[in-house]
């Protein structure tokens, strides 16, 4: 069955992308003026031809990007972003600086906000496993967090709490290590953030690392010695939690910095030396720097956060994660955290508990592990392969234009994609691994800003985006069961439908991608989404229950108190025996119902910044 089945593109036909927009020499216009015609009838913007001299081009550094209608510098490098540097001088929350708040806080319209279905999203049912009481709070007023936070967390208009931030918040607070997980796109990186910032405001004097006193020796450089070390998977997610902690950290002594792959080295080096209270970083990059001890010393730790935990724990990543948590385990601080994020699960989360978190640590689960958001509407529609580069170019233009979000398997079929619609007509901009990284910094801008409203990537994309107004994802590959294509297909419609915005996801499926039919058809039933005929026989019987097969349905037995007697790999429990369960407002409005309304008391007083 195809249907898609329309004017077949032979694969000859890629001979028109010689002069596209991917990797090609030297960008020209659209070659199929018919199509690109096309795609501006149905209201696309025009396509933007890379300007490679920007790239190349070191007198660019720092220059203002016009094309964004904001007032926002655009800096060359992530790690070069303004951030504000306060040594104390004039007592603990620093002086308001205007146009740095201007910087970081303004540009609002480019921020994601709660979309009309937030409410909905607010009721999902939390899992608290804990020997504490975890009592949940509502609102970043009630939170016990540090007025500088609390302001800053007001600028970036966050009042109520996301679900998963309403256990975190309180459980890191007082002093828990914590495992959380939580759907796409409901403010994990708030939930590790503003809690472990919070508790360090105010403090940084006393318990930082040395800071140079650069305005009576510029030159002055000390070691790096943070207090919050942030482990994320991907560059570009680095760069966006560096980003809120940048804003999370205004007028406070706490300085945030970066270092990741890709990014010149030495320029990285030289921030660190300028003081470091929170260092967010990719593996490979921060073992590099991990190596010399004169450089950076992680002694000082009291937090170690690891997001996207479960992807650190593959292979890939392996044996860089036990370096660095070998590393952070050093800590000579008898406080120092542990904080493990995901949206999905990995079964080896237990046994790194196991070995670096403390026995009493707090698990918080929002929903079942590894769902995906109801804002979603989900459609997979059967494309033979020879036949999804037209698929694709009628899809986009039967869609209204919108930041749209291109999946495929290879960094190859990227090139191959992006020149494709480029050459009729669309605007594209791509992203992969052998892209440098100031081409993948400016790709995820011009996407961001909208000046490139279609994204074409890989899978290595799919975790941790946060990108305002994604209002499609696009499967044109589905990812391969054997490279956990279930988790990264969660991960990757995520980009969409985030903080109750309504999103849309298609993917192409044909006869190759069999083997992730089960658990389609299962999530289409489990989101009441239309199932089509090619997968109806995956598709669960209405009286039986969904059946994932996969580690999160383990991770419901072993984790929820509803059965407290299974054993990980390990031969211990994942529980203490005390689990806590708590309802979230599973009936009536979430905003007027307490979600400590099986559960009133306040632990947070005693225990805030
Ligand atoms: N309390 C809040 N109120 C309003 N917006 C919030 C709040 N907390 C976070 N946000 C916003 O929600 C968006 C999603 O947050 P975040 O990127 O942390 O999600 P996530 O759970 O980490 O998603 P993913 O699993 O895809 O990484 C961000 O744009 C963030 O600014």
């Amino acid at each position: 069955m195809a249907d898609w089945d329309n004017s077949a593109t032979p694969e000859a036909d890629l001979g028109l992308r010689e002069a596209g927009n991917g990797n090609a020499a030297a960008p020209g216009p659209p070659r199929d003026a018919e199509a690109a015609a096309r795609a501006r009838e149905k209201g696309w913007s025009e396509p933007q031809p890379l300007d490679y001299n920007r790239h190349a081009n070191v007198a660019t550094r720092g220059n203002a990007d016009t094309s964004s209608n904001t007032l926002v510098e655009v800096p060359k490098w992530a790690h070069d972003a303004a951030k504000y540097e306060y040594r104390g001088e004039a007592g603990i929350l620093g002086p308001v600086m205007a146009d740095l708040e201007l910087q970081l806080f303004g540009g609002t319209e480019m921020r994601l906000k709660k979309g009309v279905r937030w409410d909905l999203q607010q009721k999902i049912q939390a899992i608290v496993e804990s020997v504490h009481k975890i009592s949940p709070v509502m609102s970043l007023e009630d939170a016990g967090i540090h007025p500088a936070m609390l302001e800053n967390c007001k600028k970036l208009g966050y009042n109520d709490t996301t679900p998963i931030q309403a256990y975190t918040i309180p459980a890191v607070l007082l002093g828990h290590d914590v495992i959380g997980i939580a759907q796409t796109g409901s403010g994990k990186t708030g939930a590790f953030l503003i809690p472990a910032l919070s508790k360090l405001m105010g403090k940084a004097k006393k318990l930082g690392g040395p800071r140079p006193d650069l305005s009576t020796d510029p030159g002055a450089r000390v070691r790096a010695e943070p207090l919050i070390l942030v482990v994320a998977p991907t560059r570009e997610l680095c760069i966006q939690i560096f980003d809120e902690a940048r804003r999370l950290c205004y007028r406070s002594m706490l300085r945030p910095c970066i270092a990741y792959g890709g990014g010149p080295i030495r320029e990285q080096r030289d921030d660190l030396r300028k003081g470091c209270d929170v260092l967010i970083a990719t593996p490979g990059r921060l073992r590099d720097f991990m190596k010399d001890p004169s450089l950076l010393a992680l002694h000082r730790l009291r937090f170690t956060v690891i997001d996207e935990a479960d992807e650190m724990l593959h292979e890939d990543w392996a044996e860089d994660l036990q370096e660095i948590l070998a590393g952070a385990d050093a800590s000579q601080d008898s406080q120092h955290q542990y904080l493990l994020f995901s949206a999905t699960f990995d079964k080896r989360m237990r046994t790194l508990a196991k070995r670096y978190l403390a026995q009493n640590y707090v698990r918080i689960r929002i929903g079942r592990i590894g769902s995906t958001v109801s804002t979603i509407t989900q459609r997979i529609v059967w494309v033979d392969g020879n036949k999804k580069k037209d698929a694709l170019y009628d899809l986009l233009l039967d869609s209204p234009p919108a930041r749209t979000l291109i999946f495929v398997k290879s960094k190859k079929m990227v090139d191959i994609v992006d020149d494709y619609l480029y050459n009729r007509g669309l605007p594209t901009t791509s992203i992969h691994a052998d892209r440098t990284q100031l081409e993948r910094e400016d790709a995820i801008r011009s996407f961001r800003i909208g000046k490139c409203p279609i994204l074409i990537t890989t899978g290595v994309s799919a975790r941790g985006l946060d990108i305002n107004n994604v209002m499609h994802v696009i499967n044109y590959d589905l990812p391969s069961i054997e490279y956990n294509g279930k988790d990264e297909y969660i991960h990757r419609i995520g980009r969409t439908g985030r903080l109750g915005n309504i999103g849309a996801a298609t993917s192409f499926y044909n006869e190759a991608d069999e083997a992730l039919a089960p658990f389609l058809a299962a999530l289409l039933v489990e989101n009441d989404q239309a199932i089509p005929d090619f997968l109806e026989e995956y598709a669960p019987p209405a009286d039986q229950p969904l059946n994932f097969d996969d580690d999160s349905a383990d991770e419901v037995d072993d984790f929820g108190a509803e059965n407290n007697t299974n054993t990980d790999d390990a031969g211990g429990t994942w529980g203490n025996g005390s689990a806590d369960v708590v309802e979230v407002a599973k009936a009536g409005p979430a905003a007027d119902t307490a979600w400590g309304g099986t559960d009133t008391s306040n632990d947070v007083g005693g225990a805030s910044w």
